[in-house]
C-alpha cells in the first residue's frame, strides 16, 4: 500500500457502533420503527413510531403524581443544570413500563437488566436541561459500570423550544409525540464521545414530556 491508500483506508475505517440496525426500518417484537435520519460518527440516529400515542399518553398519567425536581450526576444532585422535574420507574414496574423496556432493549441492542430504570421528564416554560454529558466522569465511582448510550423519547409535541440539541454538531432534534433520538458515547476515540454533548432547550411554548432510557456497559445491581 503506499501513503495515499493508508489515508484513504483510515478514512474509510469507522468505530463500531453498539446500534446494529440498516435500512429504513427497526422490527422489534411488538412494533416497526422507523429510521428517519442518522448522523454517522458519532452516531445519532432519529427514530419514529418508537411509541404509540397510548402509550406516550399512559407514561404521563402514570409519573404525572410522581415528579420531583430533577437532579444531576451518579450522586444524584440538584442543580441549576436542569430545572426539570423528574421521576424513575422501576424496572419492569407495569405492564406498559415493561413492554416499552423489551422494546427498547432491541432497539438499543443492549438486554434490559443493563438499563437504568426508565426516567421520565416534564419541562414547564424556560426549564431546560443545560448542554451535558451522559457518561461519567472516569474519577466517578459509578465509571466502574459505564453509561454507554441513550435514548430520548417524546412524549408530546413541544410547539415552540424543548429542542434536544446537540451544540458541537449543530444539530437539533424538535420533539414530536412518538418519536426518539438515539445517541451511544463508548467509542474508543474520546473525541467521539465528546461530541455527544448534548441538552435539552428551554421550552418556549407549550410543556415538554420525554421518557430516557440510558443504558449501562454491564447489568444494573
Ligand atoms: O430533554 C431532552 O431533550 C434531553 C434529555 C437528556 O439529555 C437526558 O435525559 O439525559
Ligand atoms: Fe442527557
Amino acid at each position: 500500500m503506499d501513503g495515499k491508500e493508508v489515508l484513504l483506508n483510515e478514512q474509510a475505517l469507522k468505530e463500531p457502533t453498539i446500534f446494529n440496525h440498516n435500512g429504513n426500518k427497526i422490527i422489534t417484537e411488538d412494533r416497526e420503527i422507523n429510521i428517519i435520519a442518522k448522523l454517522e460518527e458519532p452516531l445519532i440516529v432519529v427514530l419514529g413510531n418508537v411509541l404509540s400515542n397510548e402509550e406516550c399518553d399512559e407514561l404521563i398519567q402514570l409519573s404525572k403524581d410522581r415528579l420531583e425536581r430533577s437532579k444531576i450526576g451518579s450522586v444524584r444532585e440538584i442543580d441549576d443544570l436542569r430545572s426539570s422535574s423528574s421521576m424513575f420507574f422501576q424496572e419492569g414496574e407495569n405492564e406498559v413500563v415493561a413492554r416499552i423496556e423489551k422494546r427498547v432493549s432491541q432497539i438499543m441492542n443492549i438486554p434490559v437488566e443493563h438499563g437504568e430504570g426508565l426516567q421520565i421528564l416534564n419541562y414547564q416554560i424556560g426549564q431546560e436541561y443545560k448542554a451535558h454529558f451522559d457518561f461519567f466522569k472516569s474519577t466517578s465511582q459509578a465509571a466502574t459500570n459505564p453509561r454507554i448510550s441513550t435514548l430520548v423519547m417524546y412524549l408530546n409535541d413541544v410547539e415552540y423550544g424543548g429542542e434536544t440539541y446537540f451544540p458541537k454538531l449543530g444539530l437539533s432534534v424538535s420533539p414530536q409525540k412518538g418519536m426518539a433520538v438515539y445517541f451511544e458515547y463508548f467509542y474508543n476515540d474520546q473525541t467521539l464521545n465528546e461530541l455527544t454533548l448534548h441538552g435539552g432547550a428551554p421550552v418556549i411554548i407549550g410543556d415538554k414530556w420525554a421518557a430516557t432510557q440510558w443504558m449501562r456497559r454491564k447489568k444494573v445491581n
